[in-house]
């Protein structure tokens, strides 16, 4: 899917790093440009990006301090500024548009709602948002800021793919070294999942220097079909797990079924969401061994686990040793992980307003409704 990458915010410019250096050293070149957009000129020194500095005026580059309405603010006042600088980069060839941001900070918080409402008004390809939430540990402010973020990010953007920050951390890790491993899982997952839709012939293979036979290729994921899983709207979850390939091509029917079941029972960027509208299954790895039976197998058990009726399935030609599956998941807002953290929101915005009692626990599809969370915009 030949993508233009916005980063907004701290946690936006580096994850956007990650995943373009990522496109890179696979060179997969799914990823056409980025950009990232902050209000805090510290944060941008040292990105290997083009950046766009916003709200200068307003904050003199020191950043908004965790205001998510101050950050949807100086978004809106320097739209223009922004819309600009993207529209050298969006051109007749891109085919989404993918904004990303930390939905607990300020700037990303409120900036990336008003950039994908304003990119939607411009743009006809889709505007999808990847938007991080802050981990259960992280304060009050972190959580009202991300469920108000995200209850406005949900309607503006075509999908938001949701990442739990408590999801990839490995414990142990000190902050800083758990936020470059979740960087790291970010760039790996989203990465193949842009790659995957992309034209064999498109890619230099990288690994491998056109070892791919094209004729493997009757299975071959299209970019359509990404688009297709998403276009329910909402929210999405991206799962991802990889095995050693076996020599026999008969054992990789069981690799392919295990992996698959790997990916979204214990790899999801959202844990506990297997239930879902809609789902995409990329199996990557070598065409002789993606077993076109266990691929198969694999993707009825997604149709069985989601409960969907609507599950794509489809190769991605990658000379390693390993089969990768990669699980995208459309319609997840009913899942226990997204209805807690908009009871946390919720209970933290109550906090924040001292209005304790609005915080009853209600299941997530009612949050996105009723007016617990103000919305942003
Ligand atoms: N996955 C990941 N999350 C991050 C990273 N940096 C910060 N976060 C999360 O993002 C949220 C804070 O957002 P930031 O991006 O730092 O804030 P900002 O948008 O720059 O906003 P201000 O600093 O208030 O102007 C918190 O929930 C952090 O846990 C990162 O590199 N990776």
């Amino acid at each position: 899917m030949k993508t233009v990458l916005v980063g907004v915010g701290q946690a936006g410019g580096k994850v956007a790093t990650a995943l373009a250096e990522y496109d890179d050293e696979m060179g997969f070149r799914a990823i056409r440009d980025a950009l990232a957009i902050n209000s805090a000129k510290a944060d941008l020194q040292g990105l290997p990006l083009d950046t766009v500095l916003i709200g200068q005026d307003v904050v003199k580059g020191h950043g908004v301090g965790g205001d998510n309405q101050l950050g949807a603010e100086v978004m809106q006042n320097d739209a223009d500024e922004v819309l600009n600088e993207l529209s050298g980069r969006i051109d007749s060839e891109t085919e989404a548009i993918f904004i990303v941001a930390g939905l607990g900070g300020g700037t990303g918080s409120g900036g990336a709602p008003v950039l994908a409402k304003e990119l939607e008004r411009i743009y006809d390809v889709p505007v999808y948002a990847i938007g991080i939430l802050p981990g259960r540990d992280e304060g009050s402010l972190y959580q009202a800021n991300a469920g108000r973020s995200l209850k406005t990010l949900a309607r503006e953007a075509d999908s938001t793919i949701l990442i739990d920050n408590d999801a990839w951390r490995e414990t142990g890790d000190s902050v800083a070294e758990g936020m470059a491993t979740i960087n790291e899982r970010i760039a790996r997952r989203i990465g193949l999942l842009l790659a995957a839709g992309e034209p064999i012939e498109d890619r230099s293979m990288g690994l491998g220097g056109g070892g791919i036979d094209r004729d493997v290729g009757q299975s071959v994921v299209d970019t359509s079909e990404v688009i297709n899983t998403l276009r329910g709207g909402g929210l999405a979850a991206v799962g991802y797990a990889s095995s050693e390939a076996s020599e026999d091509p008969d054992d990789n029917v069981n690799v392919v079924t295990s992996t698959t079941r790997q990916a979204l029972l214990t790899g999801t960027s959202l844990p506990e969401a297997t239930t879902a509208d809609a789902a995409l299954l990329v199996a990557a790895g070598r065409p002789d061994s993606l077993s076109r039976k266990g691929v198969e197998r694999a993707r009825s058990w997604v149709e069985e686990e989601t409960g969907s009726m609507e599950v794509r399935g489809g190769d991605f030609p990658l000379d390693t040793d390993d089969i990768s599956a990669l699980v995208l998941l459309s319609g997840v807002e009913g899942s226990p992980r997204v209805t807690a953290f908009m009871n946390r929101a919720a209970e933290a915005q109550a906090e924040t307003d001292d209005q304790s009692e609005g915080a009853a626990k209600r299941d997530a599809a009612e949050s996105f409704q009723n007016d617990e969370l103000d919305d942003l915009l």
